[in-house]
Formats: structure tokens, sequence, C-alpha cells
């Protein structure tokens, strides 16, 4: 019998100014995967997994089941579950919205994704926190996942682990999500590294429904790795206290109707990761300082979108002009970009799946 469902899982803004690695928000555009297995035709016949893929990142995006980040997550998680290899017949048509390496989470759509896959494929009906715990162990820090698995506005942090849950969470991501396939007859050799239980907690905050986010992205990738080794290993205590100050405000102002541009503009700066990343991102300084709730009416608050290169600006009205005027920034320094007028929207959905 053949069987097919659907995985739906959106884009994310992480930080959102002060909360670096802390709050995350989910954004409208998604990456779906429609999975069908069809019945063999002889009992015997393996047929490899077939993905298809279109959309962002089509034309770099590895289409072998044992390079493609998803399904070696998917992989990662069946065989946690003692199961050693894709159904055979499997076929995956991935489309992607999310461009990739700009600050919008696709690295962490791609594992939810990939988990939630692995769930499906098993049969396995793993509980959101244990998908969170898969999640985590690929991706390490917590606030994409979790906003793009739970959706909304999201703050999270990572449990303090014991001596072995340390050393389990520690494993390099080469050993838990290996890419080639063993040889025929072979085995995979050690087993994988189950999630220590209960990595990551979150909790969800309100958010103001006249409130939408305006995406403008530079059109140049920034990888995660290279934007977090420009950033120090410590920081000043007057640095740490203002984000601190502000990420507290920041998280009820934003659920307040109407929403206050002159507290949320000011609780959205930061000084723990932006002011590092200016070097990385051309006009980054100007569009944050330069635009402001008195020069656009309707803007609420401006900041680098995860780790860059895209700058979030949030706004109840107003969305083209800050835009095109950011737009304007960037054309100074060289940089063009596109934008997106985008919601705040629910977390990852699984379709169409009664295994
Ligand atoms: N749908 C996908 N399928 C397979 N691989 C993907 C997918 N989406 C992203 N990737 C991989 O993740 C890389 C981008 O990850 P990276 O963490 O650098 O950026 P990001 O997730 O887009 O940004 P940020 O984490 O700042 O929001 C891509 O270059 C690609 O290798
Ligand atoms: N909090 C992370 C998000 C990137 O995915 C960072 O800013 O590096």
């Amino acid at each position: 019998m053949s069987r097919s469902f659907t995985i739906r899982v959106p884009a994310t803004s992480a930080n959102i100014g002060p909360g670096f690695d802390v709050v995350g928000l989910s954004l409208s555009l998604y990456l779906t995967l429609s999975v069908t297995i069809t019945a063999p035709s002889s009992p015997s016949a393996h047929t490899p997994p077939s993905i298809r893929y279109t959309g962002e990142g089509a034309d770099e995006v590895p289409l072998d089941a044992y390079k493609n980040l998803t399904t070696r997550v998917a992989l990662y998680v069946l065989r946690c579950h003692g199961i050693s290899s894709f159904p055979s017949a499997l076929s995956i048509h991935a489309h992607n919205e999310i461009p990739f390496g700009r600050g919008l989470g696709s690295s962490g759509a791609a594992v939810v994704a990939g988990v939630l896959l692995g769930s499906a494929l098993g049969g396995l009906r793993l509980p959101r926190a244990r998908v969170l715990d898969f999640a985590l162990m690929v991706e390490r820090h917590p606030d994409n996942v979790t906003a793009a698995l739970v959706g909304g506005f999201v703050g999270s942090y990572l449990r303090e682990l014991d001596a072995a849950a340390t050393e389990a969470a520690s494993v390099p991501l080469s050993e838990v999500l290996p890419e080639y396939p063993p040889d025929a007859g072979e085995h995979w050799g050690r087993d994988p590294p189950q999630p220590p239980l209960g990595i990551g907690h979150f909790v969800c905050f309100g958010w103001s429904q006249s409130i939408k986010a305006v995406a403008i992205i530079p059109r140049f990738e920034l990888s995660t790795a290279r934007a977090r080794e420009v950033l120090p290993t410590s920081y000043s205590r007057k640095d740490v206290v203002f984000n601190l100050q502000r990420l507290a405000v920041l998280t009820t102002a934003l659920a307040q109707s109407p929403p206050d541009p002159e507290l949320i503009y000011e609780a959205m700066k930061d000084r723990i990761h932006q002011p590092y990343r200016k070097e990385l991102i051309p006009g980054l300084p100007e569009v944050t300082s330069r635009m402001t709730p008195s020069s656009h009416p309707g803007l609420l608050g401006i900041c680098l979108s995860g780790a860059g290169p895209t700058i979030l600006a949030l706004a109840t009205s107003g969305f083209e002009s800050i835009a095109e005027d950011a737009r304007a920034i960037f054309r100074e320094k060289g940089v063009e970009v596109d934008w997106k007028l985008l919601s705040v929207v629910g977390g990852s959905v699984v379709e169409g799946d009664d295994a």
C-alpha cells in the first residue's frame, strides 16, 4: 500500500536584536516536503530514496539522500530507533521558499523537517519535546529550531546537562550525521549518540497581530558559522546588562496593542552580536541607525535577522517605504537587496500521515 504525507516548516528570524541565541520568530516562508512511499513491486527490491527539489537553493542542494541535510537528519532519527535504512521506494519533493544563508533559518527549517521526516518514516510519533531534542543535537543554538517547530514568538534555553549527557551532546556532527551509507553487507559502525532527554525548554510570548515583518534580504549569503567567528568570547557587564534590560522589555512590548514604537525601537537595540557583524554586512550600522519611527511612521524597530545578512524591520504600516529606503541605504554601500513582507505564523505541521 502506498503512503503519502506533507511536512511544512516555517522560516524564522532569531535574536530580534538583544535576544542573541534566545528568542526566535516564525515567518511566512516555508520549506515543504511532499513525501510518498510507494508499494514495492517485489518485496526484495530496495529502491534508494529519490529527492526532487524546487525553489530556493535548488541549484546547490545535494539530491543524494546521504548528503542532503534533511534526509541525513531523518536517517539519524531512524538509526537512533534501531532502523538502519530509509524505507524502499521513498520519494520526496522538497519545495523551499527560505533563502539559504541569509539569516532566515533555512538550516533550522531543514533540520526540523528532517526530524519530523524521520519520525514519520519510522512511525515513531515523537512528542514535540523529543523532536526538539533531536533538532538540538544537530543545530546547537535553540532560537531558530524552537521557533520553527513551535511557531510564533518564542524564548528558549538549553538545559545544563550532566557529564554523561554533555558528552553525548558534544559528539561531532560528522558522527551524528555521517554522509555515506555503509557498503553492502557492512554496518554503519557504532550506534549514533542518543540525544539526552529534555535538552531544550521554551516559552511562547504574545504577539500583537498588527505587527508585520519586513525582511530586507541582501543578495549574498553569509554562513552562520562565519557570522559567529567574529563574535568575542567575553563581554563587559555594561553590554550584557544593556541587552538584558532591552530583552526583558521587548518580550512583552511586542504583545501590546497598540504597540509602542518608542519603547520597541530602543528595546530592539543590541550590543552582543550586531556591532561585531557589521564588518561582514556593509550598510548594517547605517540601516539600523538611520531609520527610526520618526523618520518612518509605522516602523517599530529594526535589527539583524539571525546571523544576517537580512535586516528585519518590525512595523504596523509604511512597509514599502521602509523597504525601499533600506534598499537605497544598502545601494550606497554597493549591496543589492530583495524584500518581502512577512507575517508571524504557527509552527511546523505534518499532514496526511496516518502511520
Ligand atoms: N532545505 C534545505 N535542504 C538542505 N540543506 C539546506 C536546506 N536549507 C539550508 N540548508 C543548508 O544550510 C546552509 C545554510 O545554513 P546557515 O545556518 O549558514 O544559514 P541560515 O540557516 O539560512 O541562517 P540563520 O541560521 O542565520 O537563520 C545552506 O547553505 C545549506 O547547506
Ligand atoms: N542566534 C544565532 C542565530 C543564527 O542561526 C546567531 O545569531 O548566530
